[in-house]
């Protein structure tokens, strides 16, 4: 048998890192559901003392994923008490919690970002490991910059560690600045060091993928002893991601004889975790992406279709029916039924609603299938994305300020070379107020319109539009970026007309802001 490699996501804490990819309550929930079905061993839910909305989404995923299951849930601190205690706080409501305390290990976070001296980080280390182990049997501490940090430093730091109760030591690759023979070796070092140790503490690595090497690092870490790997969907995360889970996953079932190791994730689920990471989080996939891009399984040249036809395997070393790929994708319009739309959000990894969820989302299907005819799967999880925006916006404070918020009645957008001009029609409670003006284009417009009307002076920073789904009625999706009073605030919307969607993003984002004025008033 071979060995077992623990998957450690960190998909809602490294990935929730990536500006603009914050997910409310209801969607961290959802994609935590969904890594448990994935059957990863741990999932890091986020870094509780950043804020109660994190500390709170924690703490509903312990409660509603981690009870009653073996999966471990956990929460990243520094070697704070406070940051310790938000964790533990947060994650003991779960069977199994675990404690994740980082702290710098490189000359450059020590001297530069701690001022301190390596002996005082390491005893500041020390003493946040034996305060985690008086709350919880299982601590975790990450090495943080472990590659760049000088090699008996970084051991004494680990010995001390383990000396002190941490049951699992990870050494992150914070800046991905390791290369795999280097990293390989520096893990072999460790682990057999470690072992001699203590042969219970798994041995764990955390790679980043600046220089485009994570995976293999990841990889090479493995062949050199880790037990453990973090990881996330789709490789999101600070800068320039992380090792992305599905290719450490299917290498090692892809290259049994390489590594001789295994996971224990149900790989037939990637694609559908893979899409509602990336639906929920608006963050492309791109289409080169290894396993999970759009063209990892397409064959265009006519050499490589001819020699698919005659065996797949001359061009495919992993068949696509392993990561849950579908040869045919099934498509509903306004004339399926309940029983289609929901064998297909099932698929999609999505049926976790209750019947009176159902009968909302399958209006708001009819709906959009009504203005766009064919609805294919990248629809249905704006469709749930939408789903939960609202009922966040209806469970928390948004509610008792409803009638403070601003709805788009009506626009008119004149688009001509010269002078592209817009007329709004907004209402806030009982009032219907106009705006109108012109703009360097439609978009400016209808914003500069809808600014004269909300009388708050927003910057946009920033535009995006994409394309959801296929055909010429495909969604429009636009996320801005806009900057009030020195603080910048992220908006979304979709429609099939990409008009809408501009002036509904629009409209979230200046909902944001009073609903923070009305918050920053009453507090
Ligand atoms: C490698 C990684 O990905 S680590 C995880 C990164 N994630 C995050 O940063 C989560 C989001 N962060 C936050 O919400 C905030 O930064 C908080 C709540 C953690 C801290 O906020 P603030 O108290 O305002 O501090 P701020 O972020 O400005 O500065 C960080 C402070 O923590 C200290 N610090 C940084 N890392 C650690 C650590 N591992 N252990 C102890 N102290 C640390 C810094 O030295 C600095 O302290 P100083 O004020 O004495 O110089
Ligand atoms: C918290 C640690 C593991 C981390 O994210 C890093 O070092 O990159």
């Amino acid at each position: 048998m071979s060995r077992k490699i623990w998957v450690f996501d960190t998909t809602l804490r490294d990935g929730e890192q990536v500006p603009g990819a914050k997910l409310n309550l209801y969607e961290k929930l959802e994609v935590a559901k969904q890594l448990k079905k994935l059957q990863v061993d741990i999932i890091e839910a986020g870094f509780p003392s950043s804020s109660a909305g994190d500390f709170n989404a924690v703490q509903e995923i312990a409660k509603q994923i981690g009870q009653n299951s073996n999966i471990m849930i956990t929460a990243l601190a520094r070697a704070v008490k406070g940051d310790i205690d938000a964790v533990y706080e947060s994650v003991r409501h779960a069977q199994n919690p675990l404690i994740h305390i980082v702290l710098g290990t490189s000359n450059v976070h020590v001297e530069k970002k701690f001022g301190k001296s390596k002996q005082q980080v390491l005893d500041l280390g020390v003493e946040a490991v034996r305060y985690a182990k008086t709350l919880l049997p299982e601590v975790q501490y990450s090495t943080e910059d472990a590659s760049r940090a000088d090699f008996e430093y970084l051991w004494s730091t680990i010995e001390a560690m383990v000396k002190a109760g941490a049951t699992m030591i990870n050494v992150p690759d914070t800046v991905g600045f390791a290369e795999p023979e280097q990293f390989g070796s520096m893990i072999y070092k460790i682990n057999d060091r470690l072992k001699n140790l203590n042969d219970q503490v798994l041995l764990s690595v955390h790679c980043h993928n600046d220089l485009g090497m994570a995976t293999a690092n990841t990889l090479a870490a493995i062949k050199n002893g880790a037990d453990k790997v973090e990881c996330t969907v789709n490789g999101i995360g600070e800068r320039a991601g992380n090792a992305a889970l599905e290719e450490v996953v299917m290498a090692l079932k892809t290259r049994p004889e390489v590594y001789g190791a295994h996971t224990d994730i149900v790989t037939t689920e990637i694609m559908n975790t893979s899409r509602m990471v990336s639906g929920f989080m608006g963050l492309d996939v791109q289409v080169n992406k290894a396993i999970t891009g759009e063209n990892a399984f397409a064959h265009s040249s006519g050499i490589h279709q001819d020699g698919l036809i005659k065996a797949r395997e001359t061009y495919e070393i992993i068949n696509p029916a392993d990561i849950g790929l579908d040869d045919m994708e099934l498509v509903l319009t306004a004339r399926s039924g309940r029983h289609a739309v929901k064998t297909m959000f099932a698929k999609l990894g999505m049926n976790q609603f209750t019947d009176e969820e159902f009968e909302v989302i399958f209006a708001e299907f009819l709906t959009l299938a009504d203005t766009k005819k064919e609805v294919y799967d990248h629809d249905l999880y704006v469709i749930v994305e939408n789903f939960y925006k609202q009922r966040s916006k209806h469970n928390e404070q948004f509610n008792s300020y409803s009638d403070q918020f601003f709805k788009l009645i009506d626009l008119q957008v004149i688009i001509n070379s010269e002078f592209p001009s817009a007329n709004v029609k907004l209402q806030r409670g009982e009032d219907i107020f106009t705006g109108s003006a012109v703009g360097s284009g439609p978009i400016d417009a209808l914003y500069s319109a809808m600014t004269e009307v909300c009388k708050l002076d927003i910057q946009l920073k920033q535009y995006d539009i994409r394309s959801v789904s296929r055909g010429k009625e495909a969604l429009g999706k636009v996320k801005i970026q806009v900057e009030y009073n020195g603080n910048m605030y992220i908006a979304k919307a979709s429609d099939t007309d990409i008009l809408k969607a501009s002036a509904y993003a629009y409209i979230n984002a200046i909902n944001s802001i009073i609903v923070e004025q009305l918050v920053t008033k009453t507090t």
